[in-house]
């Protein structure tokens, strides 16, 4: 079922413009597969703005001036995987809102939430909300419709979510196009490269199967012990979400991630990073200058140290990644719960995957005519979809999901093991103690195990 529109609430009224200070009733404009959004006024490129570990946070306006400010951006897109972007003050209320609507909607009564529909089909693409078993993590994935609606539509009790989730997602659409135009001609190709294999920036116009295909995916992940849920057997729900990673340190560390390491199946992902409840934490790339180890065991908490809550992490996907052969490489990141602590507020999170149209058809060599194919900057790909593309991405991301749930299980067996090992231990020494006549002592190494 695709839900009709839904109200409108608390939030403002039209899609923000995400280069002028004006708002436009729709926002962007479009035609054609090319971007046709206005460049914002020349302005020399401000300083990049340091953030804690030596983060540069890129002024917004300045990554889409198209000077050294693109250049910078996409320099470190290409080193690190993902950058920082301080969003301007246009769009703080807007984010705001969304926010707050986001979070309202998780303090509903679960009947009221799954009133919504369930993480679902629609065309191509899935939409809906849905409970992750292990950790108790919540996702309810938005998309814009062929109508200009949001499907689903948000329950009555938060059609104040509606306005601003809408307008949200067109404003990161439009951004998404920005910056893949930006990245693309850093490369020195065509900016609309990458463009063109996503919806058009004004949505719905150019949704065949009724949906946009790239996802603003609302998350709220539990504050302290997760609910304990029958597990899942929606397949579904293993390709979207749950291509999860590897590399689980210990059971204790597995504990505290609620979102395993994976990449994402897009173009790009943007993320609004809220450091009043930080998780999002993103893997230190071989060949980022930082040295591995420096941050948290290879993993920089990057949410944790962000100024305040209007940034916006920029990470590369899967699509970019093979595309360029690696320049862009993939962010791998995860969600772990931070501060360790049970009393930590509910992390509510707001990614947007600005995802290609499956329908999509990759003929890259048409971008590079006459360049050899060693030399080409994108992979030499011909008739191929991105929905062939994204299977294999999706296989890739299975198969390391089902080698995490491995590992994870084999980690919960050797723990129960030493567990009943020590158990046993404690045992006989309090029999021994209590009748020390019986047998010989025990060694330091029996007593610690
Ligand atoms: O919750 C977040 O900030 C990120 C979640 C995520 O990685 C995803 O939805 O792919
Ligand atoms: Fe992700």
């Amino acid at each position: 079922m695709v839900p009709g529109p839904g109200h409108h609430g608390g939030g403002r009224g039209g899609a923000a413009d995400v280069r002028g200070d004006v708002e436009e009733p729709q926002g962007l404009r479009q035609g054609g597969d090319q971007v046709h959004v206005s460049a914002p006024p020349p302005a020399p490129p401000a300083p990049a703005r340091p953030c804690a570990r030596g983060r540069r946070c890129h002024a917004l306006d300045d990554v889409l001036s198209g000077s050294d400010g693109a250049r910078g951006f996409c320099a470190e897109l290409a080193a690190r995987g993902y950058a920082l972007v301080e969003l301007p003050p246009r769009l703080h209320a807007l984010v705001d809102d969304a926010r707050a609507a986001s979070a309202d909607f998780f303090r509903l009564g679960a009947l009221e939430k799954q009133s919504v529909g369930g993480f679902a089909r629609i065309g191509a693409a899935y939409a809906g909300y849905r409970q992750d078993a292990r950790t108790g993590g919540e996702f309810l994935e938005l998309r814009i419709a062929r109508t200009g609606a949001l499907v689903p539509a948000p329950p009555a009790a938060v059609a104040h979510l509606d306005a601003p989730a809408r307008e949200l997602s067109r404003t990161l659409l439009a951004l998404a196009h920005r910056l893949l135009a930006a990245m693309a001609e850093q490369l020195g190709l065509r900016p609309e490269v990458f463009t063109e294999l996503l919806d058009a920036p004004d949505g719905e116009a150019d949704a065949p199967d009724g949906v946009v295909h790239s996802v603003l995916r609302v998350c709220c992940y539990p504050a302290a012990t997760p609910p304990s849920l029958p597990p899942s057997s929606d397949a579904a729900i293993a390709d979207e979400s749950a291509r999860a990673g590897t590399f689980l340190a210990s059971s204790a560390e597995t504990a505290r991630v609620l979102f395993d390491e994976h990449t994402d199946s897009s173009m790009v992902t943007l993320s609004l990073l809220d450091p009043a409840s930080p998780g999002l934490q993103l893997r230190v790339h071989a060949r980022d200058g930082t040295p591995l180890g420096a941050c948290d065991g290879g993993w920089d908490a990057v949410e944790a140290s962000v100024p305040h809550a209007h940034c916006l992490l920029v990470h590369v996907g899967d699509f970019v990644a093979a595309l360029t052969k690696g320049h862009y490489p993939a962010a791998r990141h995860r969600v772990v719960r931070e501060p360790c602590d049970a009393h930590a507020p509910a992390r509510v999170s707001l990614p947007f995957l600005a995802r290609p149209r499956p329908e999509r058809q990759l003929d890259t060599r048409a971008h590079e005519p006459g360049v050899r194919e060693a030399d080409a900057k994108l992979l030499a790909l011909s008739q191929v979809t991105c929905s062939e593309l994204r299977r294999l991405f999706d296989a890739f991301g299975r198969r390391q999901h089902v080698l995490a749930l491995e590992q994870r299980e084999q980690q919960r067996r050797d723990g129960a093991r030493r567990q009943r090992a020590a158990a046993f231990r404690l045992e006989v020494l309090a029999r021994r103690l209590g009748a020390p006549c019986e047998g010989p002592a025990l060694s330091d190494s029996e007593l610690s195990g």
